[in-house]
């Protein structure tokens, strides 16, 4: 599998990083906009080939596509990240312009890519691939909910005194500080609910602490995260790399599905060698339903200032 990394920066080389540590793909090419940029972190982080046991072969570009051309998967990173006090929202103006050009230059010579969105806002800038191209729904995956569900899994496991292993929990909704909705009714230690052994109380702090997962780290560390950002999407790519038929929650184009329509938001999806081979319609109780619907709207005012932006 040949995958393309757009921005080389911190979630672009840590993407590559994981992806190349897993030593599923056989090609990760890197292009970054700044000269030398890319080049430079993909002979370092080919230095790491024989200390960490790889054989994916990490090239880097100064924006030349013609070296990204066959690629199986392309994941886009390129972009500004917020810095602490932001929301994701307020990057729009800088980031749905590359996200358009760079989508448009991956086509050019990949025309059946599959593309995994992860500049932000990253609902608005998946739905921006999906109106300004005609790549079909199943290719264009938008990650969020894959990471907001391993910040959701560690909070989990840090209130339960317990491995990240032995908690499950998914978290559903547009990728922002207030439109995520962590399922914590669902969420399980080794198949027992949470609410078996937390509060109401502590159940609602994880709930909280999950939606600001991003928030919290940009104030930490003032910029926006890098590993986790990196390993989902590693997973993602993974899951379609092997067909492995596992459920992530994406943000996929909804036609229909939980009474939503004509937006890219986080539902959980099938993932194989076909991008996104299903939407899963999981039963959400009244509450739950309520809060995607509300997040819904959000993804909704964001994805309505993509014309002013692009004009
Ligand atoms: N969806 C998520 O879960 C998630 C998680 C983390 C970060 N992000 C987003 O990912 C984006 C990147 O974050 P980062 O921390 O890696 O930022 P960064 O500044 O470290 O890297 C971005 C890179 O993009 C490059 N770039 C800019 N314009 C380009 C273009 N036209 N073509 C090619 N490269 C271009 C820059 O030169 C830079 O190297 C941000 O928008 C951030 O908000 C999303
Ligand atoms: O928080 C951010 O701005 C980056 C990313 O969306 C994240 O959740 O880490």
């Amino acid at each position: 599998m040949k995958v393309t990394v757009v921005g080389a920066g911190a979630v672009g080389a840590s993407c590559a990083e994981y992806i190349a540590i897993k030593n599923f793909a056989s090609e990760v090419v890197l292009v970054d906009i700044k000269e030398g940029f890319a080049e430079g972190k993909a002979m370092d982080l080919m230095q790491c080939a024989s200390l960490n046991g790889f054989d994916t072969k990490i090239t880097g570009v100064t924006n030349d596509y013609t070296k990204t051309a066959g690629s199986d998967v392309a994941v886009i990173t390129s972009g500004i990240p917020r810095k602490p006090g932001m929301t994701r929202e307020e990057l729009i103006g800088i980031n749905a312009g590359i996200v358009k050009t760079v989508t448009e230059n991956l086509l050019k010579n990949s025309p059946n890519v599959i593309v995994i969105v992860v500049s932000n806002p990253m609902d608005t800038m998946a739905y921006l691939v999906h109106k300004a191209t005609n790549i079909p729904k199943n290719r264009i995956i938008g990650m969020g909910g894959a990471l907001d569900s391993a910040r959701f899994k560690y909070r989990l496991a840090e209130a339960l005194d317990c491995p990240s292993s032995d908690v499950d929990g998914m978290v559903i909704g547009g990728h922002s500080d207030t439109g995520m909705v962590p399922l914590i009714d669902k969420a399980v230690r080794n198949s027992v609910p949470v609410s078996e052994f937390l509060s109401a109380e502590r159940m609602s702090e994880i709930v909280e602490a999950t939606k600001v997962g991003g928030a919290t780290l940009t104030g930490l560390l003032g910029t926006s995260a890098w590993y986790a950002p990196g390993a989902a999407v590693s997973e993602l790519v993974r899951a379609i790399a092997q067909d492995s038929k596992k459920i992530f929650p994406c943000s996929a184009l909804v036609e229909g599905e939980y009474g939503l329509n004509g937006l890219s938001i986080g539902v959980p999806c099938v993932l194989g060698a076909n991008g996104i081979e299903k939407i899963v319609e999981i039963e959400l109780n009244a509450a739950e339903k309520a809060k995607l619907t509300e997040s819904a709207e959000g993804v909704k005012k964001t994805n309505a200032l993509l014309d002013s932006v692009l004009a």
